[in-house]
């Protein structure tokens, strides 16, 4: 199986890289003229030494062999800047789009699958299979034409000038190549094994950043540290076990290069003494024809780079193959949302949700309670299609949302997370995320969103840069600049799994107007973890014993469900107790 994916490897990668593989094409051309040229210098040797010994050398004729040089050399130096020009550019190119394909793939896998894959996986194949591919074409492509070509030049040429001579000089390389072709097999067999420790090796060092906070506040340095350490360790043994492995042949490999000697200089002598060539052509083949195959010696180094490009080609087309959320429908001029006996599962085996059934109008403005891990955040996941229900359908306006395109629905429903994700970029590319919106509506919304006040009092407002994740904003901040995010999409759906992090009154107050002037004209569900969000809303679903056992306005529910009717007893008593502290003991009063 995986012989054949390499087979198609490189073919594949130029797929990828669409016209820009003209540019890659160009450039090894252009090595291929470069490595021509480079037989100058040997040409000019061996006619130097040739009209020396036939006592035909004088300066005119030198300083012509001096122009051939010159020329040559010169056209190899532009032909090698061009080269590098070329593949540098098709390269990058072809490097961009082949991040934006998986870009785009990745925001259409289901959840499911996402979930299923290491966020260290993903990365090192968004970063570092990706950035071997650049290796391997903007430097690898060209070189390998060149040092295979060079010697295959060279030894067009020195056939025409001795074809016994000429063979017994590539001797070598019937045997170079067989141990090649066993260190690049017993390369690629550590392959998966190195895309293994790479991705740990990535996930650890992502851990231990991102969980620096729990880190120092558990002062649990040395026990996170060791996974880091056991990657790094891991690595380590890795690659003791390939030099191991591949050394004995890479031995091999570099003394069969060296061994033309062995055969050309018994050989040329014979054919000296008994006159069937000059001086010069022994000489030339005892200095270039033992030299020139060791040339081909970084081949081994390229090979190894061909194992890490042809494993990065097999790893994006992993993600590239995992199937994608389609639809071929438009998104519906209506809005209305049904739920039809939905039954869902993550695993197979355990239902999270089943039997649900409930509609929500156009412009409805519907909140979701129950207990924790109830299954509120997986209906409004289900939702927005980032699962497909197991069982049953979800519509909008009547279409089923497996129907619709899925990029067209990933724009007509905005979503807010209970943790408001925000991107590394200025405040100002987090509203508008890479909507073409100008600043002015990009205020308009955080207005709406209550946040503009504070943004306009920082030192570079707009501009200022959200650092690491939103590291530097509040939680109360961080998410009303999601909901002007959400403000500005204005899409006509809008789901809202409302932070369960208690922002300071002042804050929730502003919080709550930004979500009022959000959901205004808008098709909404609200995941409550605060039950005083429902006075807010037209309906509210409660989530109990994995289904939605009533749909109904706050009053109604309030008499006819018991669940509810308690917790909003339980609510409104919290809100209202006040609790003192003695030695150390809390008291209700
Ligand atoms: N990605 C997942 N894979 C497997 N099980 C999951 C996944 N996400 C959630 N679950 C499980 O599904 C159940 C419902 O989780 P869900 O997050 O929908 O509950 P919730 O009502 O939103 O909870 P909370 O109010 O605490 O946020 C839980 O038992 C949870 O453990």
């Amino acid at each position: 199986m995986r012989n054949k994916r390499n087979q198609n490897g490189f073919s594949l990668l130029m797929k990828w890289a669409g016209r820009n593989r003209f540019l890659i094409y160009a450039s090894v051309v252009l090595a291929l003229l470069s490595s021509l040229c480079g037989i100058a210098p040997y040409y000019v040797f061996y006619k130097v030494i040739d009209a020396a010994v036939a006592g035909t050398l004088d300066v005119h004729y030198a300083v012509r062999l001096a122009i051939i040089l010159v020329v040559f050399v010169a056209i190899r130096v532009v032909c090698n800047g061009v080269a590098a020009l070329l593949s540098h550019k098709g390269a990058y190119n072809s490097l961009y789009l082949v991040r934006c394909m998986v870009c785009d793939h990745l925001a259409k896998l289901p959840m499911g699958i996402l979930n299923e894959r290491s966020l260290g996986e993903i990365k090192c194949v968004m970063n570092e299979s990706i950035e071997k591919l650049e290796l391997f074409l903007a430097h690898n492509l060209p070189e390998l034409v060149l040092y295979l070509s060079g010697p295959v030049v060279m030894f067009i040429w020195l056939f025409t000038i001795n074809r016994i001579l000429a063979l017994l000089s590539i001797l070598p390389l019937f045997f170079v190549f067989i141990v090649m072709m066993f260190m690049f097999k017993k390369f690629f067999a550590f392959m998966d094994r190195i895309s293994a420790s790479s991705g740990t090796l990535s996930s650890s060092v992502s851990e231990y950043i991102n969980g620096m906070k729990l880190i120092k506040a558990y002062n649990m340095s040395v026990s996170s540290f060791r996974k880091y350490a056991n990657a790094i360790e891991d690595q380590f043994s890795m690659w003791s076990l390939i030099s191991k492995a591949t050394a004995p042949l890479y031995a091999a490999y570099v003394i069969l290069l060296e061994c033309g000697i062995l055969f050309l200089v018994p050989a040329g002598g014979w054919l000296y003494v008994h006159g069937h060539v000059s001086a010069g052509i022994l000489l030339l083949f005892a200095f270039i024809g033992t030299q020139y195959l060791t040339e081909i010696r970084p081949l081994q180094e390229l090979s190894n780079n061909l194992s890490f490009a042809l494993n990065g080609v097999n790893q994006v087309r992993d993600i590239l193959e995992l199937p994608t959320f389609e639809g071929t429908k438009e998104f519906p001029e209506n809005h209305d949302i049904s739920i039809e006996n939905v039954r869902f599962s993550y695993d197979g085996k355990v239902n999270v949700l089943e039997d649900v059934n409930f509609t929500i109008k156009e412009n409805e403005q519907i909140a979701v309670v129950g207990a924790s891990g109830g299954g509120k955040t997986t209906l409004i996941q289900l939702i927005a299609r980032f699962y497909d229900v197991s069982e049953g359908a979800i519509k909008i306006g009547g279409i089923n949302v497996k129907d619709i395109r899925y990029e067209e629905l990933l724009q007509n429903i905005s979503v807010i997370f209970q943790n408001a994700f925000l991107t590394r970029g200025s405040l100002y590319e987090n509203i508008a995320m890479g909507k073409n919106a100008t600043l002015e509506e990009v205020r308009n919304a955080a207005k709406l969103a209550q946040i503009d006040d504070f943004i306009m009092s920082l030192p570079d407002k707009y501009d200022t840069s959200v650092g690491n994740f939103g590291g530097r904003f509040s939680g109360g901040q961080k998410q009303r600049i999601c909901i002007a995010r959400a403000i500005l999409k204005n899409a006509p759906i809008l789901i809202l799994d409302e932070a369960t992090s208690a922002a300071d009154p002042e804050n929730q107050v502003e919080i709550d107007k930004a979500i009022v002037n959000l959901c205004e004209g808008k098709t909404v569900i609200i995941v409550a973890h605060r039950l005083g969000i429902t006075t807010l809303c037209n309906r509210v679903a409660v989530v109990e014993k994995h289904t939605v056992s009533d749909v109904l306005p706050l009053e109604e529910l309030l008499s006819k469900n018991a669940y509810f009717a308690k917790s909003w007893q339980d609510y409104n008593a919290a809100r209202t107790m006040k609790y003192s502290a003695k030695r150390g003991d809390f008291y209700e009063q």
